[in-house]
């Protein structure tokens, strides 16, 4: 701002140079006196040239170092809520909102404000100045001013609504082209490249409508605004020539007056414009902070407390009952059950039982509504989010692998693991076999979501990631889905090198592979009956703690 502002007093001395190299140069014809007003001019210039630089670069390193720090800080509120947040919106539509809108806001709170500072700054040096000159010729042309104020106004609020269509048009679009990229194996096998396409070209044409609108009505401004700067220019040129006619004014105060007016008027059109801009960045940030106004389900209590070292694995689920977030019907009612190190409990029963929910709350992605679930004979409640997920680890289904190298995916489970450690739980894991006959060894790129690789070895990187981490307690959701039988006995090797020791919770529907000694608890969906019910299962060992004996009425209302 201070550089800025330098550089529109240069400005203003050069312009009052000019008018006198006009009266006391080219009026007289004495050529003695050009020299010094000349050397201050080019002197001028530098210092407005160096200042100006220094003002440009300082306001995109502000601006950008901004960009920079929102982004990081929306991102990472998105990163601290339950990961229902982001399934529930798609994802195009956020990345949107953490890249273009974000752009947006930068516009207007990094060059904008500075924008904004310095052209008032302009506005008050360039009046001061035609003041300077004549004050009842400068009094005639502020009286104008408002007019530019009023139209940029009216505009403002028109382009607010466009530039809302735009920002919403834009994260639209953005999520068609992101589902579709994804999911890009699926549309050509049945066919749906030209359904998508036009799904893209729909979204396309309301981003279109919406830019055109946009740009009707910033393309409009220029010519109303430039309407009413020439009409201000004439009246004043004409008044001007009058008092020169008069003898109350000289030529080179009325040049002078023109070009304090010639840069006064674009600077305050230029205000109009911020006007705009405001418009524009408004749309932006009414999306980023619908996302920074987003509480995460779940936090730290005030007297959370960190676990003393390393947990001893014992889980417990005590009459645990849990409703999704604006679900009606139960995924949860009254679940009890008891692991401790060494033991395998098997999870099962149909789809939508609410096996996965069970992981999801002892990881605390969301809290039970009733009874608790408990580490160590502690409420996870009580315990901080990091110090618990540290002692868990997860299998998911379909393992997430990210767009690194297969090495980066099994460090994935421990930040800072060495070359020889990632080894080691690759060979654990049976990972090393195949990741030596990859081009690139440890090195190869598993690609996007890890699609460059087999199920069967994605499901074994996961594997030795999670051998990495070393968690006490290990949970498996559903590890052995979609592989074929010669596959599961390749990853179940490995596996029970993993579960050797570890409080292991098993998350699956299919009981073959089951090792003997297993637990089994069977849930059943809660809206079909009152309760769930665990019930012990052919030969299968141990029979679990049960909430509620079979058959026993449920404790809780039924399901609405
Ligand atoms: N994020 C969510 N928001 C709302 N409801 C959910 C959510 N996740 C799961 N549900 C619902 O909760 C119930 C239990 O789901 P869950 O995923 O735990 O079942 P599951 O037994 O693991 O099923 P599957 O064997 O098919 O994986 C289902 O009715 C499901 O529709």
């Amino acid at each position: 701002m201070v550089f800025a502002v330098l550089a529109a007093l240069c400005e203003v001395a050069a312009i009052r140079l000019f008018g006198h190299i006009t009266d006391d140069v080219l009026a007289t014809r004495d050529l003695d006196a050009f020299w010094a007003p000349a050397f201050t001019w080019l002197g001028l210039a530098a210092v407005a040239g160096v200042t100006s630089f220094a003002g440009a670069y300082a306001t995109a390193y502000g601006a950008e170092k901004f960009l920079l720090a929102l982004r990081d800080r929306v991102f990472a509120h998105i990163q601290s809520l339950s990961p229902d947040f982001s399934e529930n919106r798609r994802l195009g539509d956020l990345m949107a909102r953490l890249t273009d809108d974000i752009q947006a806001i930068e516009e207007l709170v990094g060059s904008g404000l500075v924008k904004l500072f310095t052209t008032a700054a302009s506005v008050i040096f360039f009046a001061g100045a035609a003041f300077f000159i004549r004050w009842d010729l400068a009094l005639v042309t502020m009286a104008l001013i408002p007019a530019f104020l009023v139209v940029s106004k009216l505009f403002a609020a028109r382009f607010r609504t466009a530039a809302a269509r735009e920002r919403f048009s834009n994260g639209a679009m953005n999520s068609v082209l992101e589902e579709g990229l994804a999911n890009q194996a699926l549309v050509q096998a049945y066919n749906r490249q030209g359904a998508e396409s036009g799904r893209l070209h729909g979204e396309g044409r309301r981003w279109l409508r919406a830019n055109l609108s946009q740009a009707w009505l910033s393309g409009l401004y220029q010519p109303v605004v430039q309407v009413i700067e020439t009409v201000c220019l004439i009246v004043i040129i004409g008044f001007g020539a009058w008092e020169i006619v008069a003898g109350r004014l000289t030529l080179g105060g009325l040049l002078a007056f023109a070009a304090y007016l010639a840069m006064l008027y674009p600077a305050v059109q230029g205000l109009g414009e911020i006007a705009l801009t405001v418009s524009e960045a408004a749309a932006g940030s009414d999306r980023v902070i619908e996302v920074l106004r987003a509480r995460p389900l779940v936090t730290d209590a005030e007297s959370a407390v960190a676990l003393p070292g390393r947990s001893e694995g014992r889980v417990e689920f005590d009459g645990v009952g849990f409703t999704y977030p604006g679900r009606t019907r139960p995924a949860l009612r009254d679940v009890s059950l008891t692991a401790g190190p060494g033991d395998l409990v098997v999870c099962t029963g149909p789809s939508g039982s609410g096996k996965s929910t069970l992981a999801k709350l002892l990881l605390r992605f969301y809290d039970p509504d009733r009874g608790r679930v408990l580490l160590d004979g502690r409420d996870i409640r009580g315990l901080t989010r990091d110090s618990l997920r540290d002692n868990v680890a997860i299998l998911h289904q379909e393992t997430l692998l990210f767009s690194g190298s297969v090495r980066d995916n099994i460090a994935y489970g421990r930040p800072g693991a060495s070359l020889g450690e990632v080894i080691r739980a690759a060979e654990a894991a049976g990972v090393h076999d195949f990741v030596k006959l990859l081009p690139q060894g440890y090195d190869t790129p598993v690609g996007q979501r890890g699609r460059l690789l087999s199920g069967g070895q994605r499901q074994r990187i996961g594997i030795a990631r999670a051998i990495l981490r070393d968690a006490p307690v290990l949970v498996l959701d559903e590890p052995m889905t979609g592989l074929d039988d010669a596959t599961v006995a390749q990853v179940m090797k490995p596996l029970r090198r993993l579960m050797a020791g570890r409080t292991t919770i098993l998350i699956t529907h299919d009981l073959r592979h089951v090792p003997d000694g297993a637990r089994i608890v069977e849930l059943e969906p809660v809206p079909r009956e009152d309760r769930i019910r665990l019930k012990r299962v052919g030969s299968f060992g141990l029979r679990p703690r049960l909430g509620a004996p079979p058959g026993a009425a449920a404790p809780e209302a039924a399901p609405p």
